[in-house]
């Protein structure tokens, strides 16, 4: 199937002389929903502000359902919707106007009916006629994505939308980006959440330090997050791990202190339990031990290093 959108050769360089986007490839599915999960400073923003006609890339092609981001830059946009990570709305305006400003601004007809059907969908249609200044943060978030949708796109970006809200309009956001979906449109979400990507996506995106360093089905994804480390504090410090314990894949830590294990909890066999025994049976013995889920530093830590490897 044509991708909805083909991203090739992408790269920014900012002014400062930061690379904010290694080459980037990417090819977006129609109707699906891409999280794109990074940490803080990835380059999430950098790459779906290029593909949204915001920030001009350094080399590369974007094509957005057809059209040249660049050199067909209306057609393109019109067909793409922004909801922004900083919320950027006139202030003194109604909620009501700011929504038809917006769909206006992209040649669209009038449509009163559309732009009601929006505004209850985001439980906005008893504020339409209040200001936007007397609205709470996540009633502005909501007025947002109003706008973003105003001018019915087939595409629609998402940068951070749960970061900093309540529960409830956490919950209001994934029921409305699934009924979206179900109208067929495309989003791409931007998040450094991984329960995020894991209840939303279909596909996820890895990016790290400027580059994209992977892209899996959700399903496959979610399998290699499932890691866990246990660590064992040692009665007695180790200076190497005996061969007896070569089956695992361990690590010494705290000056031999500290025995580390990282296993997979969704497998069958976790290799904990056996673990035990040949410690116990060699003689090794521990003060305590903890376990904890592999943060989401650690996962990216993992994959940069399996992605190198895999490389070699
Ligand atoms: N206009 C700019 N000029 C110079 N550097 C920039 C500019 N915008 C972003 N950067 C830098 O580019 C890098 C990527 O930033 P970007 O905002 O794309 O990351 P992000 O993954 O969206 O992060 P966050 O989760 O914090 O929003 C960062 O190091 C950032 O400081």
């Amino acid at each position: 199937m044509q991708p909805v959108i083909s991203i090739e050769g992408l790269t920014k360089t900012y002014k400062s002389g930061l690379q904010a986007l290694k080459p980037t490839d990417l090819a977006i599915r129609k109707g699906e929903i891409f999280a794109l999960l990074g940490p803080n400073g990835a380059g999430k923003t950098t790459l779906i502000s290029i593909v949204c006609g915001i920030v001009t890339p350094t080399s590369g092609t974007v094509i957005a359902d057809g059209h040249d981001i660049q050199k067909d830059y209306r057609k393109a946009r019109s067909m793409i919707g922004l909801v922004p990570q900083e919320l950027t709305t006139d202030a003194f305006e109604t909620v009501w106007a700011t929504v038809t400003f917006s769909r206006g601004l992209f040649g669209r007809a009038p449509n009163a009916a559309y732009v009601e059907q929006i505004l209850r969908d985001l439980s906005l249609w008893d504020k339409k006629d209040a200001k936007i200044m007397t609205l709470s943060g996540g009633m502005k978030r909501r007025v947002m994505i109003a706008k973003a949708l105003s001018h019915e796109p087939d595409i629609l970006f998402l940068d951070e939308p749960t970061a900093g809200v309540d529960v409830e309009l956490r919950r209001d956001m994934w029921a409305m980006v699934r009924k979206l979906r179900e109208r067929g449109v495309t989003i791409i979400l931007t998040t450094h959440y991984i329960e995020e990507a894991e209840e939303m996506a279909d596909r996820v995106g890895v990016i790290l330090k400027g580059q994209l360093i992977l892209v899996e089905d959700k399903t496959a994804l979610m399998k290699k997050l499932g890691r866990k480390t246990l660590t064992l504090q040692l009665q007695e410090p180790l200076e190497v791990l005996p061969p007896e314990l070569s089956d695992w894949t361990l690590e010494l830590k705290a000056e031999g202190h500290e025995l580390e294990y990282v296993f997979d909890s969704n497998a069958e066999k976790t290799g904990v339990p056996s673990l035990m025994r040949r410690l116990s049976d060699i003689g090794i013995g521990f003060k305590d031990l903890s376990t904890r889920q592999s943060s989401l530093e650690d996962i990216f830590v993992g994959l940069v290093h399996q992605s190198k490897t895999e490389a070699a």
